[in-house]
């Protein structure tokens, strides 16, 4: 079994640094949420180090940081938080919630389960960002993107593509079906599609 090496931050750690970032670049804060096992963490492991690692502990909570180039010219510091799959209680996520500003909600392809919850994770964020006035006042425009991810296990799929865009559709949210461990580009391109859309630059 490998484990990834990579550095990660406790959430609370993290929230008491001043997290301005170095030069001119804009930091953007993405929380990553979906059920346990939908590979969360292998997505976001693959946008910070570009690797696919096949297998992780179970995420208590960690936060990735990277500084990437969204094209042409958009210097970025992204942070990313990777949440555990189980039930957290609910003042714990609506923090997670407040911190971030942007979504990204995973369900596997291969598991009707994690695709059931994507309503309930949608409007967890939904109702938070609405009700919390003060930091998001000036965020109606909130990305939340849907990824089933896993495609590359078609035999054992469960959810069709076309489940996923009818579902993203009347939620709101954009959608994309990837296989974080056939793709490294499409990983890159949603992170840097949400960062437009929170920016709401071309
Ligand atoms: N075939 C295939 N397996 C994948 C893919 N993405 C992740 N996996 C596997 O799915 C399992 C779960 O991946 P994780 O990234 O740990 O999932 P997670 O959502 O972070 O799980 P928790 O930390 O428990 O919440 C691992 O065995 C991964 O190797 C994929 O695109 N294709």
């Amino acid at each position: 079994t490998q484990r990834t090496t990579m550095q990660s931050t406790p959430f609370r750690r993290l929230r008491k640094q001043n997290s301005s970032v170095s030069g001119r670049s804009h930091r953007f804060r993405v929380a990553v949420f979906g059920q346990a096992g939908v590979g969360k963490t292998a997505f976001n492991v693959r946008f910070v180090t570009k690797r696919f690692i096949g297998e992780y502990d179970p995420t208590l909570e960690s936060i990735y940081q990277r500084a990437y180039i969204v094209p042409p010219n958009y210097p970025v510091f992204y942070e990313i938080m990777d949440t555990p799959g189980q039930e957290e209680n609910n003042s714990v996520m609506l923090e997670k919630i407040k911190w971030a500003d942007a979504f990204v909600i995973v369900y596997s392809i291969t598991d009707r389960q994690s695709f059931a919850e994507i309503p309930r994770l949608k409007f967890l964020v939904s109702h938070t960002i609405s009700n919390n006035g003060q930091k998001y006042c000036t965020k109606s425009n909130t990305p939340i993107v849907i990824v089933g991810n896993k495609n590359d296990l078609s035999r054992d799929r469960m959810v069709s593509r076309s489940e996923g865009e009818k579902l993203a559709l009347e939620l709101g949210c954009s959608f994309y079906e990837i296989s974080v461990r056939e793709s490294i580009d499409e990983i890159a391109f949603i992170f840097e599609q949400l960062y437009r859309s929170f920016r709401q630059v071309e």
